[in-house]
């Protein structure tokens, strides 16, 4: 990097998410910063914004995303039981509401609108990013371990918040339809970002006194998986 190289942002920062600079998040995140800045600047997410994805390119997305849906879910149930505090088992249930109905309700919207078949709603075929994906999601549950399962959290929703939240984003309320424009702000806003600065602040206390290692290769392949997962939607090729 010259002296004119501007800094890219640190991953969870692009929404002003306050990691502690000398903390496990940090640790964790430094590993796979160029990844994640390639993910929240991909070209899906450039062309989700100005509306240019087709509707074969956003149905794929969509069904994939969709079978992400249901091991997600189960994460945050997780999450829920093996919080060590009341008021954390509180937010978590709230969250698992809200995608349960809001979030449930714009896959639902988006499918009728694009005109999903009911076969690739429920039993799509599933490419190799969401195949590893719901194994790593599996794999994390069945450690049972709160700040492995918070690793993944973070990840998932935090690199959403981050692209959600870039400055060439449209604005709420913007003339771009629902099937875009829903989806960015479902990872965006007051709300989201409080939710991913409270999956922060768990990781940071609870894996205060955990092994660095096992986390951060959740972490790496989390990362890696969700470039993978934009990587995977069908370009035509530049040229
Ligand atoms: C692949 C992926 N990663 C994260 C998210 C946000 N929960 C998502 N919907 N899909």
């Amino acid at each position: 990097m010259n002296a004119f190289t501007p800094s890219l942002p640190a991953p969870l920062t692009t929404a002003g998410i306050a990691v502690a600079p000398s903390g496990r998040v940090a640790a964790l995140s430094a590993g796979r910063s160029e990844a994640w800045t390639a993910a929240i600047n991909h070209r899906f997410v450039n062309e989700l914004f100005s509306g240019e994805l087709d509707d074969a390119q956003l149905s794929y997305y969509i069904i994939q995303d969709n079978q992400f849906f249901v091991p997600f879910l189960e994460l945050l149930g997780e999450a829920l039981v093996r919080a060590d505090t009341v008021e954390a088992k509180l937010v978590f249930g709230r969250q698992l509401g809200m995608i349960c109905s809001e979030e449930s309700g714009w896959f639902e919207a988006t499918f009728d609108e694009l005109g999903v078949s009911q076969a690739d709603r429920a039993h799509p075929h599933l490419s190799e990013p969401t195949r590893s994906f719901e194994n790593l999601m599996h794999k994390a549950v069945n450690t049972h371990h709160y700040p492995t399962v918070l690793v993944l959290l973070v990840v998932a929703e935090g690199l959403y918040l981050d692209w959600a939240s870039r400055t060439d984003a449209p604005e709420p309320g913007a003339n771009l339809p629902n099937k875009f424009l829903g989806w960015v702000d479902l990872h965006r806003g007051d709300e989201f970002r409080t939710w991913v600065q409270f999956l922060v602040d768990e990781l940071e206390r609870a894996s205060g006194q955990v092994d660095l290692e096992e986390l951060t290769r959740f972490w790496n392949v989390a990362v890696d998986l969700e470039l993978a997962f934009f990587n995977d939607v069908p370009f035509p090729l530049e040229g």
